[in-house]
């Protein structure tokens, strides 16, 4: 059986696979696999080993009949059709849990950094701009004491209130539905979505893309914002409407932005987003500790494995 790989990966995590199968993989750790290539590889492949960058749709299943397993490093899975997988007996896997405590911590150093701005503070610095110690130098919100609003209190978004309250912050939540053990547990309230953006202090997205989140985040949402209310995403970009983000932070409807994930990624330097001295971007590098990732990509290896040997997957989207 062969499989296809779309990016480079350690032995360690390959051999596994070399030793059962034909194994083609991409030569590059940092560069996406080439369509055209990804598409003539698949045509012969049992499974793919892909990730949030390559679009696995119909065009790709189509001409793939001998598909049973498609696994993808990364919790969320807007770029597979798991609709057209299901339809055609192809198993999706995901890797959930091992990169929620990395990621909740990136979305916490996010909301520590846009709330105090602690790389526009580093900048001055480098930039050896820095005068004096001044009464009302580069302050910015606190962080301890706040309103915190997750929106999309799944895996991650629990244990972003689980940080939240060594913070003794007062944790808002918003789901489609509730969640009585986290209120209970996490003392957590749940609260409707407008209600949420007119309380909360730092404003956090974490709700899967969906037909139903697109753009969740737009003109209407940011005005119902405290002008001091920070606003974090790192969830996907297509949650957010990133014209009416710039708006409401050039023109202080909201006070500051942290982002992790962007519509177009790589987001350009050129972006209107990142002239602001008010937004705090990353490279989608939510998951990105070392230990967490290999976690990751063994995760991904033994669903290739299970699947192929006919067994459900441990983490099977359906
Ligand atoms: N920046 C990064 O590197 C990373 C980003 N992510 C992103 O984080 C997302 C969340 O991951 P994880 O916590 O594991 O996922 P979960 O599925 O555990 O949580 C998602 C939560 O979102 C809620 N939700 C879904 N639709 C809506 C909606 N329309 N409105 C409000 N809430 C909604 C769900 O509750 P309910 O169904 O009740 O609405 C659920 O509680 C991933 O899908 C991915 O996009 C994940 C890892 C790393
Ligand atoms: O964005 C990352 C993921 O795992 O999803």
């Amino acid at each position: 059986m062969k499989v296809v790989v779309t990016r480079k990966f350690p032995d360690s995590i390959i051999n596994p696979l070399r030793d059962k199968y034909e194994v083609v993989m991409w030569e590059y750790e940092d560069k996406v696999m080439p369509r055209d290539l990804l598409l003539q590889e698949s045509k012969d492949a049992d499974a793919l080993l892909v990730n949030l960058t390559d679009d696995i749709n119909d065009e790709l299943y189509e001409q793939s009949p001998k598909l049973k397993v498609v696994s993808t490093m990364a919790v969320g899975y807007d770029n597979i059709d798991v609709a057209g997988a299901i339809e055609r007996g192809i198993k999706v896997g995901h890797t959930p849990n091992v990169l929620t405590d990395a990621t909740a911590d990136l979305t916490f150093a996010l909301i520590l950094a846009s709330g105090r701005r602690l790389i526009e503070a580093a900048d001055v610095i480098r930039r050896d701009e820095w005068k004096s110690w001044a009464p009302f130098y580069l302050t910015g919100q606190e962080v301890s004491h706040k309103t915190i609003g997750i929106i999309g209190m799944g895996r991650i978004g629990e244990a972003v209130a689980k940080r939240a309250q060594g913070f003794s912050m007062n944790i808002l939540y918003h789901n489609r539905s509730r969640k009585r053990e986290a209120e209970e547990t996490l003392h957590a309230s749940y609260v409707t979505f407008d209600e949420l953006l007119e309380r909360s202090d730092y404003v956090v997205l974490l709700a899967p893309s969906t037909p139903e989140t697109k753009k969740m985040m737009g003109h209407e949402q940011f005005a119902k914002m405290k002008k001091s209310a920070v606003f974090i995403n790192t969830s996907r970009g297509t949650n957010v409407d990133e014209e009416a983000l710039y708006e409401a932070l050039k023109t202080n409807e909201i006070y500051a932005a942290g982002l992790d994930v962007f519509d177009q990624e790589p987001i350009s330097a050129d972006h209107p987003l990142l002239k602001l001295p008010n937004v705090t971007a990353m490279p989608h590098i939510g998951s990105a500790a070392l230990e967490t990732r290999m976690k990751m990509a063994q995760m991904a290896r033994d669903h290739i494995i299970e699947g192929l040997e006919g067994r459900d997957l441990t983490h099977e989207v359906n």
